[in-house]
């Protein structure tokens, strides 16, 4: 989508591209229908002032999340009048590019109740949602526990005399506390609480609390909820109200507590089905397949603004050209910016997979076949903690990567960075989460003589092979098979696993020895999720990509995984599948690769389609025009409202007027 006004000082590198733009712009989107949504949804936002992102760094607290709601209402209204599909509705809140009370409301409230509630409970509470009559968020972190979602303390009490449950927060660490849109928004909060019957405790439950006054929009009798304050950066995860919640023995009908998984009967009997009990923590799961897709579309913005601006950014020169070089020509600059470019490719591809297999296991699930929820639980878990890291991260260097400018909020990537960190922590801390998959990868390496390991585990399946067989590459192009690439990253993981469940195996089982190996254990899932994204990434490759950009895929391809085996050089070292010299061959090949992205890398970022409005960034702008808009944005600075500064006569003009020595002054 060019916006530009006209003049592009890019005009040059674009014209160097090799491949179909508007062919991999449609790959990006995931289709051409979803192609046509997307631009019609960017375009709606970029051209209405409601929905305007500037000054919002500038913003006191009060006023951005006033701005904020504004701009939810807005966006609800838009989507009623103009009679937008459920797909459009939600491309268009992306666009307007605020976390706000709505993602927990459609992201977690909603999936929750499809998958916990009854379909009594679902008739009841849906149309309620669907058409925003009521306000839900997800309230299951308290003050005192997160990641220990069995550790909770908020109790439902049920009293068989009235047919209720009474709500409580026993202590101060059993306050809700994190609840992204419970702060100020929402009118209902799904709670995770310990359900109690006849004095006996059941564990974790979800019910559904009323919080807030249908009426007047405040706190319900014995309800204590606010927002618990100031977040991380400017502007940032500050649109957010996350919010904290106390319950003083609050009343609710027995109808609240979701039953899908399990019941309590109007004389107090507690009855579970024979589903996992794991279902009842369906929503994350749902979140964080979402997220992989997610983490693409931040690392592309990143990565569109750091690519365009090294192309246009001069320093210095060499003796053989003329004038300065362009940034993007340094080879430190490629070696850094080009495998994240490639990163946000890799992880297109393997959230559109991430889709599919949520899809499948959904189906699964409704014809009550279990069987794959503990793979996809590690799949889900373990590649929203990889994906999440390396995006933050990636766009940390990518600000780094715009030298000094970057570091102005003009260029869109603090504030960014500001709203994309905490996805590190929310929807499950990462090492949490890795700890997870490594769990996963012990139990199935236990049970493979008896079970074949199935999914993205078969290779364990060949655990014997993979352990005795090495590397065979022995020239460079040797690199250039998938085959290759996928055994070394097989190996090497397949190897990372069974050396630390021999290790355990040979213990005593303690959970002091479990612990004394958690690093080993973090190291091994991630060596397992790395290889999962090299080979979706492969696998989608191979299935239908159309002519006109398999092969600039197929370079960025390689360049992802290259990188990959570089970056953890050690892990493949240690494991003994490569040698020293395999992997120098493999950096050779990287450069290759970096020489073939060279020509197209402005063209590659021009297919993530982001439009100006949406990039928020001077430096990242479609037309190159960076100079002009970092000055001309300078005199937007409320600094700069007036000539002189306010706070001169009170405070700089004393200083300036004094006239005295200071008493330690040498002169
Ligand atoms: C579609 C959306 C698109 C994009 C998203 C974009 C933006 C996001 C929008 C909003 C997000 C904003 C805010 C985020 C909101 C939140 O943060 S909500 C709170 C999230 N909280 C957590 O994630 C807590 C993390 N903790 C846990 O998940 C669990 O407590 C635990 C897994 C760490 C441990 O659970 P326990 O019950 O104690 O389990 P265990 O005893 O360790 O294990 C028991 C067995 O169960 C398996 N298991 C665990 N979880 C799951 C699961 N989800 N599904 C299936 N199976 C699971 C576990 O592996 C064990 O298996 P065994 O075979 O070993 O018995
Ligand atoms: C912006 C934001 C939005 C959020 N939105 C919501 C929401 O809408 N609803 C909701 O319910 N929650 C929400 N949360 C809460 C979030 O889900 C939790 O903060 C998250 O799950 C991490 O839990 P914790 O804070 O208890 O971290 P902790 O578990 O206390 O982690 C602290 C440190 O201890 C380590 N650690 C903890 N246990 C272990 C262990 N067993 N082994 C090794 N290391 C360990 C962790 O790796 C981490 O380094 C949100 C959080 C944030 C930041």
């Amino acid at each position: 989508m060019q916006d530009g006004n006209g003049l592009d000082h890019l005009a040059g590198e674009r014209a160097m591209a090799q491949f179909d733009l508007q062919a991999m712009k449609v790959y990006l989107a995931g289709g051409q229908r979803e192609y046509e949504i997307s631009t019609k949804m960017a375009q709606l936002v970029a051209n209405d002032p409601v929905f305007s992102k500037e000054d919002r760094v500038r913003l006191a607290r009060k006023d951005l999340y006033k701005n904020s709601l504004r701009k939810a209402g807005h966006a609800w209204k838009t989507i009623l009048e103009k009679g937008l599909s459920e797909v459009e509705g939600l491309k268009l809140r992306h666009f307007v590019d605020e976390p706000t009370y709505t993602d927990l409301h459609w992201g977690m409230f909603i999936p929750a109740i499809k998958g916990q509630g009854t379909e009594e409970q679902q008739h009841k509470w849906l149309p309620l949602a669907y058409k925003m009559a009521i306000i839900g968020c997800y309230a299951q972190t308290e003050l005192g526990h997160g990641s220990n979602v069995q550790g909770l303390e908020t109790t439902a009490t049920f009293d068989p005399t009235t047919d209720e449950f009474i709500m409580h927060s026993p202590t101060v660490t059993s306050t809700k506390w994190w609840p992204g849109g419970l702060g100020k928004a929402s009118t209902h909060a799904l709670v995770y609480a310990r359900l109690i019957t006849d004095k006996k405790d059941h564990g974790i439950h979800a019910f559904i609390a009323p919080i807030r006054s249908l009426e007047d929009h405040t706190p319900l009798p014995n309800v204590t909820v606010g927002d618990i304050g100031v977040k991380f950066g400017n502007g940032g995860y500050n649109t957010m109200d996350n919010g904290f919640l106390r319950f003083d023995h609050v009343r609710i009908p027995r109808e609240n507590m979701l039953m899908r998984l399990a019941t309590v009967t109007k004389d107090g009997k507690y009855v579970r089905s024979n589903k996992p009990r794991q279902l009842g923590y369906g929503a994350m799961v749902f979140v964080r397949q979402g997220i992989v897709i997610d983490a693409s579309i931040y690392l592309s913005r990143a990565v569109t603004i750091a690519v365009r601006y090294s192309a246009v950014r001069r320093q210095f020169g060499n003796k053989d050209e003329p004038g300065e070089l362009q940034v993007i020509q340094y080879r430190t600059q490629q070696s850094r910016l080009f495998p994240l470019l490639a990163t946000a490719y890799a992880y297109r591809a393997v959230g559109f997979w991430m889709k599919s297999l949520y899809a499948d296991v959904m189906k699964r699930l409704n014809d009550n076949d279990f069987s794959t929820l503990p793979e996809v639980h590690a799949c889900t878990a373990g590649l929203k903690s990889i994906t999440t890291s390396v995006t933050a991260d990636g766009i940390e260097e990518c600000r780094k990567l715009c030298g000094g400018h970057g570091f102005l909020c003009a260029s869109g990537l603090p504030e960014l960075y500001a709203a994309y960190v905490p996805a590190c922590t929310y929807e499950g801390d990462n090492t949490i989460l890795l700890l997870q998959v490594a769990r996963f990868l012990l139990k199935t390496l236990s049970q493979v003589s008896k079970v074949r390991p199935v999914g993205t585990a078969a290779y364990l399946g060949n655990i014997k092979q993979l352990s005795t067989q090495n590397c065979k590459v022995s020239q460079g192009h040797d690199w250039l098979n998938t085959s290759v690439l996928l055994e070394a990253f097989e190996a090497r993981s397949a190897r990372q696993a069974a050396a630390v469940a021999l290790r355990l195996a040979k213990g005593s089982g303690s959970e002091a020895e479990f612990q004394e190996n958690t690093p080993e254990l973090v190291e091994s899932a991630r060596a397992h999720c790395q290889l999962i994204l090299v080979s979706k990434f492969i696998e989608q490759l191979q299935t239908g990509t159309p002519e006109g950009i398999r092969k600039q895929l197929e370079v960025l391809c390689y360049t992802y995984a290259f990188s990959q085996l570089i970056d953890n050089a050690g892990d493949f070292l240690a494991t003994g599948y490569v040698t020293g010299n395999q992997i120098a061959l493999a950096k050779e090949e990287l450069k290759h690769m970096f020489d073939k992205i060279r020509p197209n890398a402005v063209a590659l970022v021009d297919a993530f389609d982001h439009t100006d409005d949406y990039l928020g960034s001077a430096l990242g702008r479609y037309d190159g025009d960076v100079y002009t808009h970092l000055y001309k944005g300078a005199f937007k600075e409320s600094l700069n409202d007036t000539v002189v500064v306010d706070g001169y006569e009170e405070y700089l003009k004393p200083v300036l007027t004094q006239n005295l020595w200071a008493p330690h002054s040498k002169l």
